[in-house]
């Protein structure tokens, strides 16, 4: 990763700084195809958790340029994500339409492995879907993620989990129902803290000066009322990918 400065081990973390936006997007994608490629030569599939936000649609980008991407048998990747905008199939305003639009439509995944949130043309309501995709989580025998990648928004929250939200507060579920969303749309479905903790390695990807203060309390391990990202480690590794904006206060 040429350029990056590895500030290795602040506040058990890894905190790995590029110095702009494609450098970090274009090293989120390499890096990802590793950590895949590593995970399917001892699994017969691998379990990732992907997230909306501008970054998590530029990785697609990145790795659609990326000739590396053909190390990875991509029909042996089963595809999640963080959350999702509670939101019609084929919403634009859907992560997992952007993610697709950004690239990994291209990719050539088996569509039964991409596990998307049902939106209200599907489900009863954001709780049964929530309730839907936490039972396939469960049905999937995932039991952890190889890798979840977190955006992380300027109020510090990741997934559809907000700084001092109820949603915060599930502990009993896989996925939840978030209303009154600070950031629209107010309807949403997120994994759960404890859900999201399921996962080898936790990635956050963060770029631009507005996400600054963010990513100093999340690295800081601040409380859920200024942090959610704080409140999610891997369990064998925390990384924090951001561009040198980003790390503007640490
Ligand atoms: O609404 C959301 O926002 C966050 C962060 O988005 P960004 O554009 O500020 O990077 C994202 O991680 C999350 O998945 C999404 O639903």
């Amino acid at each position: 990763m040429t350029g990056a400065n590895d500030l290795s081990q602040v506040h058990d973390v890894d905190v790995v700084v590029h110095p702009g936006t494609q450098e970090l997007s274009d090293a989120i994608a390499a890096r990802l195809v590793t950590a895949i490629a590593d995970a399917l030569a001892t699994q017969d599939v691998a379990h990732v958790s992907l997230t909306g936000g501008s970054l998590g649609s530029a990785i697609w980008a990145s790795m659609a340029a990326l000739p590396a991407r053909a190390a990875v048998d991509w029909s042996r990747v089963e595809l999640w994500w963080g959350d999702e905008r509670y939101l019609p199939a084929g919403d634009k305003d859907r992560n997992d339409v952007q993610n697709d639009a950004a690239g990994l439509a291209a990719l050539p995944l088996d569509p039964a492995k991409v596990h998307r949130v049902l939106g209200p043309d599907a489900s009863e309501s954001a709780e049964a879907s929530a309730t839907a995709y936490g039972e396939l989580v469960r049905a999937s025998g995932a039991g952890a993620f190889d890798v979840t990648i977190l955006g992380v928004g300027p109020d510090g929250h990741v997934a559809s989990l907000f700084p001092g939200h109820p949603a915060q507060q599930s502990t009993d579920a896989i996925a939840v129902a978030v209303h009154d969303s600070p950031k629209p749309p107010p309807d949403r479905v997120s994994l759960t803290f404890e859900a999201l903790r399921r996962s080898r390695e936790v990635w956050f990807v963060v770029a631009g000066a507005d996400k600054a203060k963010a990513v100093a309390n999340g690295v800081a391990g601040a409380g859920p009322a200024y942090s959610s990202a704080a409140q999610v480690k891997g369990e064998q590794r925390t990384l924090w990918l951001i561009d040198a904006e980003a790390a503007a206060n640490l």
